[in-house]
């Protein structure tokens, strides 16, 4: 299990496809891991991507200190990643919690960014009492109390009921989360609002949204699209939050086709 020490933790990633290609970065949501991105990695690699993934810090085999994080310090972990690695600059795609990351990452470290691909995320995370009532019930009874309202919000009804192989795999992620680090990034979603700032982003940037995405919503992506100028903006059909498990196809056919245009 590659661990490389990032920004005072070690973070656990993975590196595939092939050594002297395109640079692409990809970082996970709350309560999952870099497994996550399975469905994309065959097509990205065979397109030429050098794929580099990692848990973020409270996540999968990354450290889980104790929180309050923030995601100035994730997207911060993100950049010492590219710094352990030697890389000076990656196309970078996230997905919700990623995707916050990225909107960061193309305000504070623009150089470091190719292309930006923000998917099923939002700049501002309504409300602060939804964040507390969520870390509340986890503090009092481990992700076993959220996985399956989590689950929920993440397939469709279709998915749910079709899929069960993988609705278990994504459901065991949440459960592997340290609870520690669900609540340290969960503070840190709380606190964040990028509205006021992300309108600095100048990177090539494609907004993707699962059109039946009911945690980060359509509304909550159009804003982000309408706040970065020249932005892309596409809805993935029959996808709630997890749009890229859930349609891999289509997602992964939208990321190559912004990435090598
Ligand atoms: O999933 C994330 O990374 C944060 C947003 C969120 O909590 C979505 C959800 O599970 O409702």
């Amino acid at each position: 299990m590659p661990l490389i020490d990032a920004n005072g933790i070690k973070l656990h990633y993975r590196i595939d496809g092939p050594e002297r290609g395109r640079q692409l970065l990809l970082s996970n949501s709350l309560a999952s891991n870099l497994e996550m991105w399975d469905p994309q990695i065959g097509d990205l690699t065979s397109a030429g991507y050098r794929v580099i993934r990692y848990d973020s810090r409270g996540h999968g085999g990354s450290d889980a200190p104790e929180g309050p994080y923030s995601i100035e310090m994730l997207a911060e972990d993100a950049v010492a990643l590219l710094d352990g690695l030697g890389l000076a600059k990656a196309d970078f795609c996230g997905l919700s919690k990623g995707g916050m990351v990225g909107q960061m990452l193309g305000v504070r470290h623009a150089d470091r960014v190719g292309k930006l691909i923000l998917a099923d995320t939002g700049a501002y995370m309504p409300t602060k009492e939804m964040w507390d009532g969520r870390i509340k019930t986890v503090e009092k009874g481990g992700m076993e109390a959220v996985a399956d309202a989590t689950i929920e919000r993440w397939f469709t009804p279709a998915s749910r009921l079709n899929r069960p192989g993988d609705i278990e795999k994504i459901h065991a992620m949440i459960l592997g989360t340290p609870p520690q680090g669900f609540i340290g990034c969960s503070r840190a979603i709380q606190a964040m609002d990028q509205r006021g700032t992300i309108g600095g982003i100048t990177a090539p940037t494609l907004v993707i949204v699962g059109a039946e995405d009911p945690a980060t919503t359509p509304d909550h992506a159009k804003e982000i699209h309408g706040l970065i100028g020249g932005s892309q903006y596409l809805e993935i059909p029959e996808a709630a939050h997890f749009a890229n498990f859930e349609q891999p196809q289509l997602f992964t056919k939208a990321m190559l086709g912004f990435l090598n245009g």
